[in-house]
């Protein structure tokens, strides 16, 4: 079983503008309701691709009901706790250039915190998977982190970590099993601008020498890197029309997870991780296996 774990789900709210302009009145031609947050978007691939995963995280209000029906509908597997504030809603305006505006993360009680640890302590177990995804509530402690990879290591679980900013450098001592931060979020990471694929491959590199074993840094349209600490694949990304590319990272996550998880090869994964984030840069809403299985082949690897 594959867990995701959204600490901070969304509703992505997509206004479709022409020509959308700052400090004036603009009209959305249409607009599109999502449920979102990283680990939520996962769960949802995986659904797609006929793998088992249930969606944890904490929702409330309205939004959160939304959020619930709308992966019920989808039979998406959720066991949510269910918290008093309203549940974030995040905007997404796509014209020329795709603007983005995320709510802040929820306040999380000690109390709701721990019971989502409890569930993990008693549910994730050898073979299985926790990923962990997006922002993470400033009272979800380094303690909480520390207990899940004490919990994985005993039952031998594995965990992967997909967030951004100085939580994501914190929270490396606890060994997740692979990250995948863009190219913006390991240059944030590491403390220096990433402009080449050299500087990614070697700054990735350096990092499955201290605490991960596996590092992927995706490059949007580029594609993306794999680096272990014995191998290194470039996978440049298959070219189509980009409608949204919403969610292209979290398909990347399935993708690769969803294979993995199967017993495929880290290169074949990998492949299948990359044409999974392109299938939804493609299209308005997240990737179905068939889109991905098609764009598999165009998906040009090498060993680097
Ligand atoms: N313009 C694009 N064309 C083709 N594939 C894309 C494009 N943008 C993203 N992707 C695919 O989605 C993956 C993740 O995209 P990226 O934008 O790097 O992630 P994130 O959403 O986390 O910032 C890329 O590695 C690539 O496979
Ligand atoms: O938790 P954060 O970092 O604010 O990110 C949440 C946002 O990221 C998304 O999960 C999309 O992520 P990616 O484009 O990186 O795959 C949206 O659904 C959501 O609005």
């Amino acid at each position: 079983m594959i867990y995701t774990v959204t600490f901070a789900p969304s509703i992505d709210y997509i206004p479709y503008v022409d020509d959308f302009q700052a400090n004036t009145l603009n009209r959305a031609k249409e607009v599109s309701y999502y449920p979102g947050g990283k680990g939520i978007n996962i769960s949802r691939v995986l659904k797609r691709m006929e793998v088992d995963a249930t969606a944890l995280g904490f929702v409330g209000g309205f939004t959160g009901d939304y959020i619930q029906q709308f992966l019920q509908r989808e039979q998406v597997p959720s066991a949510f706790i269910q918290v008093d504030s309203v549940t974030r809603i995040n905007v997404k305006i796509k014209s020329q250039q795709e603007t983005e505006l995320n709510g802040p993360a929820p306040t999380l009680q000690s109390q709701e915190i721990e019971q989502l640890l409890h569930f993990l302590q008693l549910h994730a177990k050898e073979d299985d998977w926790v990923v962990v995804s997006g922002s993470i509530p400033e009272t979800v402690t380094n303690g909480f982190f520390e207990q899940l990879q004490k919990s994985c290591a005993l039952t031998g679980a594995k965990w992967v970590l997909d967030t951004s900013g100085p939580r994501l450098k914190q929270l490396l001592q606890y060994q997740p099993y692979f990250i995948k931060p863009n190219q913006h979020e390991l240059g944030e990471l590491v403390g220096d601008t990433i402009d080449t694929l050299e500087q990614a491959v070697a700054h990735a590199k350096k990092l499955t020498e201290q605490d991960v074993s596996l590092v992927i840094v995706s490059l949007g349209g580029e594609g993306a890197v794999c680096v272990s600490s014995d191998t290194q694949f470039l996978a440049k990304a298959p070219k189509g029309q980009v409608v949204n590319t919403v969610g292209a990272g979290d398909s990347l996550v399935a993708g690769m997870i969803a294979q993995l998880a199967q017993q495929q090869s880290l290169q074949d994964a990998f492949c299948y991780g990359v044409a999974s984030g392109s299938a939804t840069a493609f299209k308005e809403d997240l990737c179905h296996k068939e889109e991905v299985e098609k764009l598999v082949p165009q998906v040009e690897i090498q060993t680097i």
